[in-house]
């Protein structure tokens, strides 16, 4: 083994005290794998150490109650039984034997994984139809099997590959820096071993709500007793002259970034237009591959509309270091065989143009289906619709968010997969209110955002730290109350902060 690889801490097998604990937390290793040890009031739990999604720390966790969750992505953990109970990560962590004698704590084997027992089984549909094969989508398949549900799950994707990994599309995998295996959230044995009924390439057509039937492009019906509606969203398109162009790319599905892929192995300049949070981080991508990079958009200051002025001018910077040329105040008003024409009528040259100027939620199976909209699919607090028996979650659903105290729909990943596995449980009958705080991150070269709450406007920003150092926490406060907080590099804060969120207290 290289030093570099080398487990950390104490060698628990050997026994260590209590004394050695910091913040009820101690990481050591039994041989050679790394093992967290936690304390929570009187019970002391081993597990591995690394979160299930993308190998978080979870040292750097956060201990509530008998969970430990992860600070890179707000994955949660059940100490006492290892299941991932919140996405993003789905798999169990170890747990290992504890045993506690002569005032020290031995870690023993490992635990064979705790059989799940179902919690929310009140009802028994027999067919449940999914629309959609994305985050909410495979969450709720995934959740409705490990509630135990036995019934028959159908889930139809328009999509041609079984659900993927969407937000590294434009990050690690775009970038060249992730292999093409980590990219399906499962492999096709999963679907298959756990009688999920996934329909690739199958887009659904209607619904028939009086005869609880999803009708498909081809006429086919699929009755259903619960339905979900988990149809995401899909790129704006340029509306100008040349858009159609073959080296135009939006970026939404695996087959996007293959397309983008294959464009940037011959490319030697790229133009971005968008300077939100798909269109940088396709740029920081880009870079990675040595690809000259423009970024053209009509705000004065990247992501200042989500982010504020002071974050919005440090991801400016931080593009900058990085080489990428920006046009901002700036419009496209054609695209031809000499590049992307500017309304200034500047013409920069491009071999490869990525468009990334925002997404619509797909909302016409909702609206055929006379479902109330309200700029995506209002559901109540459970997620359900305005027609009993059929769900919406993920980018298409307007939710009553408890927290900002309005209606919101928002387009984040955990949310949608969290919104997912609330869905299947609801229905099963738990009729579960989805109070989650929103969460996201991005990623821009090695500086990850995240961000906490939901503000659409605000009246202050108090900045804590230093924003151009990247160590910084950003509170969004409107009327003396703290919406949301986005930070670079205090995780340990954003998880605090999203925890007391879920009480009812300030973040900060
Ligand atoms: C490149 C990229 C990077 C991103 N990065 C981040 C990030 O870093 N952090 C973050 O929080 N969020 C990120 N997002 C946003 C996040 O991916 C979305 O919020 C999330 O995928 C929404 O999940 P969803 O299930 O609602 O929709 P989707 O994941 O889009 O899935 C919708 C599915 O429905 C299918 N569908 C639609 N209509 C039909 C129909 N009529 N019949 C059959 N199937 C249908 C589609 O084919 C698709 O499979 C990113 C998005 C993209 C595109
Ligand atoms: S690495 Fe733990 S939630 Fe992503």
């Amino acid at each position: 083994m290289q030093q570099d690889d080398a487990p950390k801490g104490p060698d628990l097998a050997g026994g260590v005290e209590l004394a050695q604990f910091s913040d009820g937390k101690l990481l050591g290793h039994v041989g050679d794998e790394e093992v967290l040890l936690v304390q929570s009031g009187d019970d002391i739990f081993a597990v591995g150490a690394h979160c299930t999604h993308y190998h978080g720390p979870l040292a750097d966790g956060l201990v509530v109650g008998n969970s430990i969750r992860c600070p890179w992505h707000h994955a949660c953990f059940d100490l006492r039984t290892g299941e991932a109970t919140r996405a993003p990560a789905f798999d169990p962590i170890a747990r290992f034997k504890v045993e506690q004698r002569d005032g020290k704590v031995f870690v023993g084997d490992k635990v064979a994984p705790c059989p799940i027992r179902p919690r929310s089984l009140k009802e028994t549909p027999e067919k449940i139809v999914i629309v959609g094969g994305g985050a909410a989508g495979f969450a709720a398949a995934e959740m409705l099997r490990r509630e135990q549900f036995a019934g028959e799950i159908v889930m139809l994707s328009s999509e041609a590959e079984a659900p993927v990994d969407r937000p590294n599309l434009s990050k690690d995998y775009l970038a060249g820096s992730a292999q093409a295996d980590w990219i399906p959230l499962r492999s096709g044995d999963f679907y298959r071993d756990l009688k999920i009924d996934l329909r690739l390439g199958v887009e659904a057509d209607s619904i028939d709500v009086a005869g609880q039937a999803v009708v498909l492009k081809d006429g086919a019906r699929l009755a259903y007793d619960r339905l979900l509606l988990a149809t995401g969203a899909e790129p704006n398109r340029l509306p100008v002259p040349g858009a159609d162009r073959p080296n135009v790319h939006v970026l939404r599905t695996l087959a996007d970034s293959n397309a983008i892929i294959a464009s940037a192995k011959d490319a030697r300049r790229a133009v971005v237009i968008g300077a939100s949070f798909i269109g940088l981080e396709a740029a920081a991508s880009l870079r990675a591959r040595d690809i000259e990079v423009h970024v053209v958009g009509p705000e004065k200051i990247p992501m200042e509309r989500v982010l504020g002025p002071e974050m919005g001018r440090c991801v400016r910077a931080l593009h900058e270091e990085h080489g990428v040329i920006f046009h901002l105040e700036e419009g496209v008003s054609a695209i031809n065989e000499r590049g992307v024409v500017l309304k200034s009528g500047e013409v920069i040259a491009a071999d490869l143009i990525v468009s990334g100027i925002g997404v619509k939620p797909r909302l016409t199976l909702a609206e055929k289906a006379g479902l109330t909209i309200d700029r995506g699919v209002v559901v109540d607090r459970t997620l359900q619709t305005s027609a009993p028996g059929i769900y919406a979650a993920g980018d298409i659903a307007r939710w009553p968010d408890r927290h900002s105290g309005e209606n919101i729909r928002v387009e984040h990943w955990v949310v949608a997969e969290r919104q997912g596995q609330v869905v299947a449980r609801n229905m099963l009958g738990a009729r579960e209110v989805f109070d989650a705080v929103p969460f996201f991150w991005s990623q821009h070269y090695d500086i990850p955002i995240n961000y906490v709450g939901h503000a659409e406007k605000w009246d202050e920003i108090v900045v804590h730290g230093e924003i151009m150092a990247h160590d910084c926490l950003l509170e969004y406060k409107l009327n003396g109350k703290t919406l949301a907080v986005a930070s670079i590099f205090r995780d340990a804060d954003s998880l605090k902060a999203a925890a007391a969120m879920e009480e009812g207290r300030a973040p900060v």
